[in-house]
């Protein structure tokens, strides 16, 4: 592995603001690397420095809580939302590969609303079950507040990506105006002995949807994507800015021509006693949203069960 990267940083806010010119040159920049390597990150994204403060208080004091809070917010098995602990999940598996599980511990989150007529039973009984939130004062409100920007801006990034692909910016619209995004949470508490073989903090992976919107506390390092050479390499988060990358779900979109990049995160050697914290917003189209090729040909993939169908896999 060689020293850890930035990768582009696109300030979102100056797009908005940009003439017709200097926006065809951010969309080409957003192509770029989304053809390189599915990472960018993304600055100027008007999500307040307070909110994102009080949504990780809010989620440390969860997972530094007593055990039973915990507990008490566990899913039924094959349920998507609540506190999922250490042995519960490991990523690899969504792609076939047998690894221990991850080191890790999260709280996940669904949709904030459900679309009304929505009757579905698998859609019922999964995206749009409630999540339990803990009863940790002011836990839920900073959740769903945070929830709701990352929402916002996730259409915001779906409207820079369709210009990317010299699209209507509202191309996408359709696709996402009933989201079934989750937010997650992540803990990996400092490793007090060796992994096992192949054990990691999180599997190597790559993301189900559309777009996942990371956001790692300050400093925390172990992310790693493998480069179109085949090396795993390091990415640090740029200060003051979202990560980005894109899903599967995009991959099939452009037919090939993004990628949806094998990503992981490792206990790194040097640093296996530092914690990593991180928020992860794992956009995601309509239930019955139908993804297929923008160029035609190649078969079509339904949101929902697409989605359901990974995440049964990572937690069997
Ligand atoms: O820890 C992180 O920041 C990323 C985790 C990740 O890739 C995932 O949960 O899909
Ligand atoms: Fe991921």
């Amino acid at each position: 592995m060689s020293a850890a990267s930035t990768v582009p940083v696109i300030d979102l806010a100056a797009y908005r603001a940009a003439g017709e010119a200097e926006r065809a040159a951010i969309a080409a920049e957003v192509d770029r690397a989304c053809r390189e390597t599915g990472f960018l990150a993304i600055a100027g994204h008007g999500v307040p420095e307070d909110e994102i403060a009080a949504v990780r208080a809010a989620v440390r004091g969860f997972f530094d809580g007593p055990a039973e809070a915990k507990e008490a917010v566990r899913p039924a098995k094959g349920q998507p939302y609540g506190y999922l602990g250490l042995g519960a999940e490991a990523l690899a598996r969504s792609r076939g590969e047998e690894t221990p599980p991850d080191l890790k511990e999260s709280f996940n989150g669904g949709p904030l609303t459900r679309p009304e007529g929505e009757s579905d039973p698998d859609a019922l009984a999964f995206c749009y079950a409630p999540t339990p939130f803990p009863d940790q004062p002011g836990f839920r409100a900073a959740w769903e507040a945070y929830y709701a920007r990352m929402e916002t801006l996730a259409a915001q990034i779906m409207e820079l990506f369709a210009a990317a692909l010299d699209l209507p910016a509202d191309y996408f619209a359709p696709y996402i105006d009933a989201p079934i995004s989750a937010l997650r949470a992540l803990n990996y508490p400092a490793a007090e002995r060796p992994p096992e073989a192949g054990q990691q903090r999180a599997g190597a992976h790559t993301d189900y949807g559309s777009l996942t919107i990371l956001l790692p506390d300050p400093g925390s390092r172990g992310l790693e994507i493998l480069t179109p050479g085949g090396e795993w390499r390091g990415v640090a988060p740029p200060e003051g800015a979202f990560v980005i990358n894109i899903g599967d779900l995009m991959e099939l979109w452009t037919g090939g021509r993004w990628r949806s990049t094998l990503h992981r995160v490792v206990v790194p050697p040097e640093a296996a006693l530092e914690r990593r914290g991180s928020l992860a917003f794992f956009h995601q189209p309509n239930w019955h949203a139908e993804i297929a090729p923008l160029e035609g040909g190649g078969a079509s993939v339904t949101s929902g069960p697409y989605l359901m169908a990974k995440f049964a896999a990572a937690t069997a």
